[in-house]
C-alpha cells in the first residue's frame, strides 16, 4: 500500500520543519522493520506515530535519534543530518526509550545529575536549578532524595522523562511512555507531555499503540504497520479515512470461529477484521465493516439467531464512531489492539 500524504502542513501556530526522515530504510536480516519511510515533524507540533507492537517504532525513533543506523535513507534534525553532524543534532532532541535507563541505588537526584554531566552541562548551579527544573515537571520534586528502587514503574518513567529534558531539548521522542504503568502516573504523563507543548513550545513525536492517547495528544497523527508509514494527517483527516462506512464490533461466546465465517459471507457485512484477541479469553471480539450499521444490525442478528442460535451468545455489541482505530482497520483490514 502506498503512502497517503492527507495534509502537507500541521495546523495551528507551528514552525518551520524541525524534523526531516527521509527515504529511511532499516533492516534486520531479512526482516525489515522500517520501510522506505518519509516523515516531517515541523517545531512546536505533537506528531503521534501509532501503530501496532512490531510495526516499527522504536526502530524510526531510535533511528532519528541518532542510536540505530538506518541501511538508507536520511534524518535531519533542525539543519543537522544526524548521522553527519551527531553532536550538534543531538543537542537538540531528547529520547526517552521503553526502557528505563537509571540506576536503582542512586536517588532520583543523583541520577539526573549523571544524566546532565553526561548531557554537558557542567555548571554545578545551573544543572541544580535545572535538575530543581524537571523535577517539579514531571512531579517528583517531593521524592527527589528517594532511591530510585522505591519508585513505582511509573516514577520512574516520569524521572526518564526528566532526565531527557535536563539539556532543554527542542524536539522529544517518546517510545510508548505509558505501556505497564499505574493510571496515575498514565495520567501524569500525558498531562506532562501536553503541558510541555502547549507551555514550552516543545516538539513531540509521541509512539503508541494506545489511540485514545494519540487522539487526546497529538494534532497530527502518523499511522506505521509493517514498517510502512501507511497515511500522515491531522487526527480528523486521518479519522474519515474510512470514509462512509460503518463499524460494528461484536463480543462472542462459544463457536466464535462459525460465527466469523457465516458473517463474512453475509451479504450486509463488508469485511470481518482480524482482532488480535487472547487466545484463551472467554470472549471474541469480531470487528464488522458495514455500509450502514442500523441496516446491518438486525441482519445480523437474525442470520446468527437462525443459524448458529444455541451454538454463539452474543455477549455485547457497539456501533463505532469513525476514530483513529477505524482508520487503521479500513487501511489494514486489522485491528489495532494487541
Ligand atoms: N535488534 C533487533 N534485532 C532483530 N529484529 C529486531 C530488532 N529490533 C526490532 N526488530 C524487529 O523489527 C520489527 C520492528 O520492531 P520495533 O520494536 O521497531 O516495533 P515497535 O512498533 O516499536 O513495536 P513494540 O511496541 O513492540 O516495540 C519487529 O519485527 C521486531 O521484531
Amino acid at each position: 500500500m502506498s503512502l497517503r500524504v492527507l495534509s502537507e502542513e500541521p495546523p495551528g501556530s507551528v514552525g518551520s520543519t524541525l524534523l526531516e526522515i527521509e527515504r529511511v530504510t532499516k533492516r534486520y536480516g531479512a526482516r525489515i522493520a522500517v520501510d522506505d519511510v518519509s516523515l516531517n515533524v515541523s517545531a512546536g507540533e505533537c506528531l503521534g506515530l501509532l501503530g501496532p507492537n512490531g510495526a516499527g517504532k522504536s526502530t524510526l525513533l531510535a533511528a532519528a535519534s541518532g542510536i540505530v543506523r538506518p541501511d538508507a535513507g536520511s534524518i535531519r534534525i533542525g539543519t543537522w543530518d544526524i548521522w553527519k553532524r551527531p553532536r550538534e543534532a543531538k543537542r537538540l532532541i531528547g529520547f526517552v526509550p521503553q526502557d528505563v535507563a537509571l540506576y536503582p541505588t542512586l536517588t532520583a537526584r543523583e541520577n539526573l545529575a549523571f544524566w546532565g554531566a553526561l548531557a554537558g552541562i557542567g555548571d554545578a548551579r545551573a544543572l541544580c536549578k535545572r535538575m530543581d527544573e524537571v523535577l517539579e515537571l514531571v512531579g517528583l520534586e517531593e521524592r527527589d532524595r528517594d532511591r530510585v528502587r522505591n519508585f513505582s514503574g511509573g516514577m520512574k518513567r516520569r524521572l526518564n522523562i526528566a532526565a531527557s529534558l535536563l539539556h532543554e531539548p527542542s524536539l522529544l521522542f517518546l517510545d510508548e511512555p505509558t505501556v505497564g504503568i499505574d493510571p496515575q502516573s498514565r495520567r501524569h504523563i500525558l498531562d506532562t507531555v501536553r503541558n510541555l507543548v502547549r507551555d514550552k513550545g516543545l516538539t513531540v513525536v509521541y509512539t503508541s499503540h494506545y489511540m485514545e492517547e494519540v487522539e487526546d495528544l497529538c494534532t497530527r497523527v502518523a499511522i506505521i504497520d509493517q514498517g510502512k508509514v501507511l497515511v500522515v494527517g491531522t487526527l480528523d483527516e486521518v479519522k474519515n479515512i474510512a470514509g462512509e462506512h460503518e463499524t460494528v464490533e461484536l463480543e462472542v461466546q462459544g463457536d466464535a470461529e462459525a460465527a466469523r465465517t457465516l458473517l463474512a459471507t453475509h451479504p450486509a457485512v463488508l469485511a470481518v477484521a482480524e482482532s488480535g484477541g487472547k487466545a484463551d479469553a472467554a470472549e471474541t471480539l469480531l470487528v464488522l465493516r458495514v455500509e450502514r450499521a442500523d441496516h446491518a444490525i438486525p441482519q445480523i442478528l437474525a442470520a446468527l439467531i437462525s443459524q448458529l442460535g444455541g451454538r454463539v451468545t452474543l455477549r455485547t455489541l457497539r456501533v463505532r464512531r469513525p476514530d483513529l482505530e477505524t482508520a487503521f482497520l479500513a487501511l489494514t483490514g486489522r485491528t489495532l489492539r494487541v
